[in-house]
C-alpha cells in the first residue's frame, strides 16, 4: 500500500489538477516499470482555500455579508474543475452535491453571523470545508476516467481529542478505524487531509502541516510500504533555491536532518506531522506534481552515503535575540529554569539557545513579533533580580537571521565549524550566537539579517564543492589591460571552473564614460555592446556603493586604470571584505602611512590586497620579495631597470632612426602609461622601486626618492599628450646626443634604479658589455636583489616587464589566487 498526499498548489488549477489525476492514474494502475497496486490520496484544499475560509469566518463573525461573495468564488472554483474534466451530462448531479456542501457552509456562516460569535471549535468546522470540497470534486474527476474510488470524509478515521485548531490523535482509536475501513478496501480511497473529529462527532483539524500528518497517520496505521508526499518542487534542496541559485537537490535524507532543515525555514514538509511514519519506518518520499518525473528526495531512518560532509543548510530570515546576563548568574541554579519556564507558561517558541560556559549570559532567539511581549514578561520575573544588580537589564538585538548547516556527515567530523567560521570571517560576515546541539547534525549561527544571502551563499559554495566557487569580479578600467584582463577571463573560464573549480563571475564593468552593473554577471561575449546600452554614466562612489549593497560573497575589485582619485575606495572596500587586486602604482607609491594602511586593513579583514603588477608587469617580484621578507632575509640592495617603456626605446633606438618615433612605437605596443610622459619623466620608475624599497621593509617617502629626469622642459610642460610628441619631435638633437655618446664609448643606454643605505637614486647611464644590465633586449626589465643569503651573488629575475598579455595574466594571477585563498 502506498499513501500519496497533494498539497494545495497540486490541487489548485485545472491544469494541475490534470497532472494530478495522470499520477493517480499511473500509481493505481501501474507503469510499464511498475504494478499497480492499492492506494490512498490524501488531498489538501484548493490552493488558497483555506486562508478564504478563515476570512470568511472572520467576516461573518463580525457581521459583515461580504463573506457571501468569497464562497461565490470558492464554489466556481470548484465548478470549473468539473466543468473541465467530468462529461456535460455528468456534470448536474456533481454540481449539487458541491452545492449541498456549500450551503452546510452558508447555513453555518449565517449562524455565526447572527451571534457574531467564531469559537475555536466552530473555526475548524468552517476550515474543513475547503479539505471535503477538493477531495470530493477530486473522487468525482477520478471516477469520471473509469477508475473505481471511494470518497473517505477523514473526520470518520481520525478521531481527536477536542483542541481544536491543534487537536491530539486518539491512535489507538484511529489506528482501530482505519484499519477497518481499509480491510475492505478494493478501490482508491480518496482522503480528506487536515481533519478528525472528537468521539462525540465535533470537527476538529490537525494544525501546522494537517493533510501531511493526515498521510502519516494513515501510512503508519497501515503499515504502508511508502508515503509520497506530492508539491511543488523538486524534493528538499540542499538551500533555498530563491536564495542560494545554486542550490541542488537532496536526493535522500535522514528523518533526522529533514526534522533539523525543516525547523530552520525549509518548508516543503513539516517533519513533526510525519512522526507518526517515522515512527513506524516509512519511507517518505518528496515529489513534485509539475515534474513527476524528478525522482525528488527520500526522507527514511538511513541516507546513502555522501559526497558532502554536510546535507543542506536552512535559514529563517527574522529573529530577534534576547540576552540575559549577569553577575549574579553565575553558579547560580534554577536561572534557566525560571527563565524558561516562565516564557513556556506564555507559550514563547525558543528558537536557538547560548550560553557560554562562564554561565554570565544566556542568550536565545524567538520570533521578532513576540520580543516587546518577551522584554515585559522577563523584567517582570525578573524584576527583583535586576534591582538588586544580580542580573544586568535584559536586552533585545533585532534584525538577526539564523543559518544551520545540517547534515549526519558533521557528526564526530572535525573541521566543520572550523571551516564555517573561516569562511564567513573572510567574507565579513559578523557572528553574534552560535549553537551546536550534542547531537552535531546542527550549527546553528546567528548574523545580521542583511548579511544573509552573502552568508548562504558563501556557505553553500564552499560546503558543497562539487560546484566551483564563486569569485565575484568588480572592474574599473577597460583600456589596455582591463579589456585584455577581460578576454583573457572569458578564454580561460572554462579551464578555470572544471580544473580549479572557480566560477569567475563578472558583475561590475566600469570605464569613465559608462558603467554596467549585474549581480547576476556580465556574459562576457557582448560585455562591450552591453555596457554601451545598458550601462549608466558612471560614478565611482555610485559604483563602490553598489559593490557594498549587493554583499555578494568572494567580492574582487580590480582597478585597471592609473587614476589617482579610485585609490580613496581602497580601504573602505577592503574593510567592507572586498579584495582589491591592481596595476595601478598609486595607492602604493603614495604616503607610506597610506601604503601600511591598506596592509593593514587587508589582514585585519582577511581580505587580500595584490599588486604583484606594480613593479614589472607580470614577473614575479613582489612575490619574490614577500617569500624572501616572510622567511626572515633582509635586503641590502636593488639595482633594477624597472621601465619596460625605456628599456625597449634604449634597446630599439639607434642612428637613422628619430627618438619620437620609437617612443611612438612603445606606446603603440603597449608598453607605456597611459601618458608616455610618466616613463619618460621617470616618475613611472621613482614609484616602482619605492614599491621594491616598501615591500623590503624600509619606510621610504616618496620625498626619499631621487629622480633624474630624461625629457626638456618643453617635452613636460605640453598641454597634451600630441603636443608632447610634437615637442619630443622638436628635442631629436639633444636624444640624439644622448645615443651618441654612449655609442662612441661602446656602451649601451640604460635607465637604472638603486636602491642602497636606505637611499634611492634614478639615472640614465651607459653601460658596457660586461655590465649585466648590456644585454637587454626588447621591453625586459631586470631586478637584481642583493641580500643577507643572496649576497655573494644575487638573486636576479629578468624578462618582459611591460605590454598587454603579460600584465593582464599578471592581473589575472593575482585574481586567481584569491579564489584559492577564500575558497
Ligand atoms: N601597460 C603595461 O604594460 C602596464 C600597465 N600597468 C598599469 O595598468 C593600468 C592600466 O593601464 P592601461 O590599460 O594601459 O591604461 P588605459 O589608459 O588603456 O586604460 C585606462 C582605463 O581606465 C579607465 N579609467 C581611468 N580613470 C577612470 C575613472 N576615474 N573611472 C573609471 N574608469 C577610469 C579608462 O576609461 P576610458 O576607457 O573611458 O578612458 C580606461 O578604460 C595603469 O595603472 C598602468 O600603470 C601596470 C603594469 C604594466
Ligand atoms: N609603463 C610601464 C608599464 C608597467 O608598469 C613600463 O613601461 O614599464
Ligand atoms: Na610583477
Amino acid at each position: 500500500m502506498n499513501v500519496l498526499k497533494f498539497g494545495g498548489t497540486s490541487v489548485g488549477s485545472v491544469e494541475s489538477i490534470k497532472q494530478v489525476i495522470q499520477i493517480i492514474e499511473d500509481a493505481s494502475r501501474g507503469t510499464e516499470s511498475t504494478e499497480g497496486r492499492n492506494i490512498a490520496v490524501v488531498f489538501s484544499a484548493m490552493g488558497g482555500v483555506t486562508n478564504q475560509l478563515i476570512e470568511i469566518g472572520r467576516m461573518a463573525a463580525n457581521g459583515s455579508l461580504d463573506y457571501l461573495d468569497l464562497v461565490r468564488r470558492i464554489e466556481d472554483r470548484h465548478f470549473n474543475v468539473v466543468k473541465a474534466f467530468i462529461p456535460v451530462k455528468e456534470q448536474s448531479k456533481v454540481f449539487a452535491n458541491i452545492r449541498g456542501v456549500i450551503n452546510e457552509l452558508e447555513d453555518l456562516l449565517r449562524g455565526v453571523s447572527l451571534i457574531r460569535e467564531l469559537s475555536a471549535r466552530t473555526h475548524d468546522l468552517i476550515t474543513s470545508f475547503g479539505e471535503r470540497l477538493s477531495t470530493l470534486v477530486m473522487s468525482e474527476c477520478i471516477r469520471s476516467r473509469g477508475l473505481s474510488a471511494r470518497f473517505c470524509d477523514a473526520r470518520n478515521l481520525i478521531k481527536t481529542d477536542a483542541q481544536f485548531g491543534q487537536a491530539e490523535v486518539n491512535y489507538p482509536l484511529t489506528n482501530r478505524l482505519i484499519r477497518d475501513y481499509f480491510a475492505n478496501s478494493n478501490s482508491i480511497e480518496l482522503i480528506t487531509g487536515f481533519i478528525g473529529s472528537t468521539e462525540k462527532g465535533e470537527t476538529t483539524t490537525l494544525g501546522r502541516g494537517g493533510s501531511d500528518y493526515t498521510a502519516s497517520i494513515i501510512g503508519a496505521a497501515l503499515d504502508a510500504d511508502l508515503i509520497e508526499i506530492w508539491t511543488d518542487v523538486d524534493g528538499m534542496m540542499t538551500a533555498d533555491p530563491r536564495k542560494v541559485s545554486n542550490a541542488f537537490n537532496i536526493p535522500t535524507i535522514t528523518y533526522a536532518e529533514a526534522m533539523e532543515l525543516s525547523h530552520f525555514g525549509a518548508k516543503v514538509i513539516y517533519p513533526p506531522s510525519l512522526q507518526p511514519a517515522f515512527a513506524r519506518n516509512i519511507p517518505i518520499r518528496v515529489l513534485n506534481t509539475f515534474n513527476p518525473a524528478h525522482p525528488g528526495t527520500v526522507v527514511s531512518r538511513n541516507a546513502d552515503r555522501r559526497q558532502y560532509t554536510i546535507t543542506g543548510i536552512s535559514s529563517i530570515d527574522d529573529v530577534a535575540l534576547v540576552n540575559v546576563q549577569g553577575s549574579g548568574m553565575i553558579g547560580v541554579a534554577g536561572v534557566s529554569a525560571k527563565l524558561f519556564g516562565v516564557l513556556a507558561e506564555h507559550r514563547i517558541s525558543v528558537i536557538l539557545i547560548s550560553q557560554a560556559s562562564s554561565e554570565h549570559s544566556i542568550c536565545f532567539a524567538i520570533d521578532p513579533r513576540a520580543a516587546d511581549r518577551v522584554k515585559t514578561i522577563l523584567d517582570e520575573e525578573f524584576a527583583a533580580d535586576i534591582a538588586s544588580g544580580h542580573v544586568d537589564n535584559i536586552t533585545i538585538e533585532r534584525d538577526l537571521s539564523i543559518i544551520a548547516t545540517v547534515g549526519e556527515g558533521m557528526r564526530k567530523s572535525s573541521g566543520i565549524a572550523g571551516k564555517l567560521f573561516s569562511v564567513l570571517g573572510k567574507n565579513g560576515v559578523n557572528i553574534v550566537a552560535v549553537a551546536q546541539g550534542s547531537s552535531e547534525i546542527n550549527i546553528s549561527i546567528v548574523i545580521a539579517k542583511t548579511n544573509i544571502s552573502k552568508a548562504l551563499n558563501a556557505l553553500h559554495n564552499v560546503f558543497f564543492q562539487s560546484e566551483a566557487r564563486i569569485l565575484n569580479v568588480f572592474l574599473v578600467g577597460t583600456g589596455l589591460i582591463g579589456r585584455t584582463l577581460l578576454s583573457q577571463i572569458r578564454s580561460q573560464f572554462e579551464y578555470l571552473r572544471n580544473e580549479k573549480m572557480l566560477k569567475v563571475c563578472v558583475v561590475g564593468i566600469s570605464n569613465t564614460k559608462k558603467m554596467l552593473l549585474d549581480p547576476k554577471g556580465i556574459d562576457l561575449d557582448d560585455w562591450r555592446e552591453r555596457q554601451l546600452t545598458e550601462g549608466v554614466t558612471t560614478s565611482l562612489p555610485a559604483f563602490v556603493e553598489k559593490i557594498k549593497s549587493y554583499n555578494l560573497p568572494n567580492s574582487v575589485f580590480i582597478d585597471c586604470t592609473s587614476d589617482k582619485d579610485i585609490v580613496q575606495f581602497y580601504d573602505s572596500l577592503l574593510d567592507a571584505n572586498v579584495s582589491v587586486v591592481t596595476p595601478n602604482k598609486v595607492a602604493n607609491s603614495g604616503s607610506y602611512a597610506e601604503y601600511r594602511r591598506l596592509q593593514r586593513t587587508a589582514l585585519n579583514r582577511g581580505v587580500k590586497f595584490l599588486y604583484e603588477t606594480n613593479v614589472g608587469a607580470g614577473l614575479p617580484i613582489i612575490n619574490t620579495i614577500q617569500g624572501l621578507m616572510t622567511a626572515g632575509d633582509r635586503f641590502i640592495k636593488i639595482e633594477a631597470i624597472l621601465s619596460g617603456t625605456l628599456s625597449y626605446i634604449f634597446n630599439t633606438f639607434q642612428s637613422g632612426k628619430k627618438f619620437v618615433d620609437v617612443v611612438r612605437e612603445a606606446k603603440e605596443k603597449g608598453y607605456t602609461e597611459p601618458d608616455p610622459r610618466e616613463d619618460l619623466s621617470g616618475q613611472d620608475v621613482g614609484r616602482k622601486i619605492l614599491i621594491l624599497a616598501r615591500e623590503a621593509g624600509f619606510a621610504l617617502e616618496p620625498t626619499d626618492v631621487t629622480i633624474t629626469n630624461l625629457l626638456p622642459q618643453p617635452c613636460l610642460d605640453a598641454p597634451t599628450i600630441d603636443a608632447f610628441f610634437e615637442q619630443l619631435d622638436a628635442n631629436n638633437a639633444y636624444f640624439e646626443s644622448l645615443l651618441t655618446e654612449a655609442e662612441a664609448k661602446g656602451e649601451k643606454l640604460r635607465y637604472v634604479a638603486t636602491f642602497e643605505n636606505g637611499k634611492v637614486t634614478i639615472e640614465l647611464r651607459s653601460v658596457g658589455a660586461d655590465h649585466p644590465f648590456y644585454t637587454l633586449s626588447g621591453a625586459d626589465n631586470i631586478i637584481s636583489f642583493i641580500t643577507e643569503r643572496y649576497k655573494d651573488r644575487p638573486l636576479v629575475i629578468k624578462g618582459p616587464g611591460a605590454g598587454a598579455e603579460v600584465t593582464a595574466s599578471g592581473v589575472f594571477a593575482d585574481m586567481v589566487s584569491i579564489g584559492s585563498y577564500l575558497g
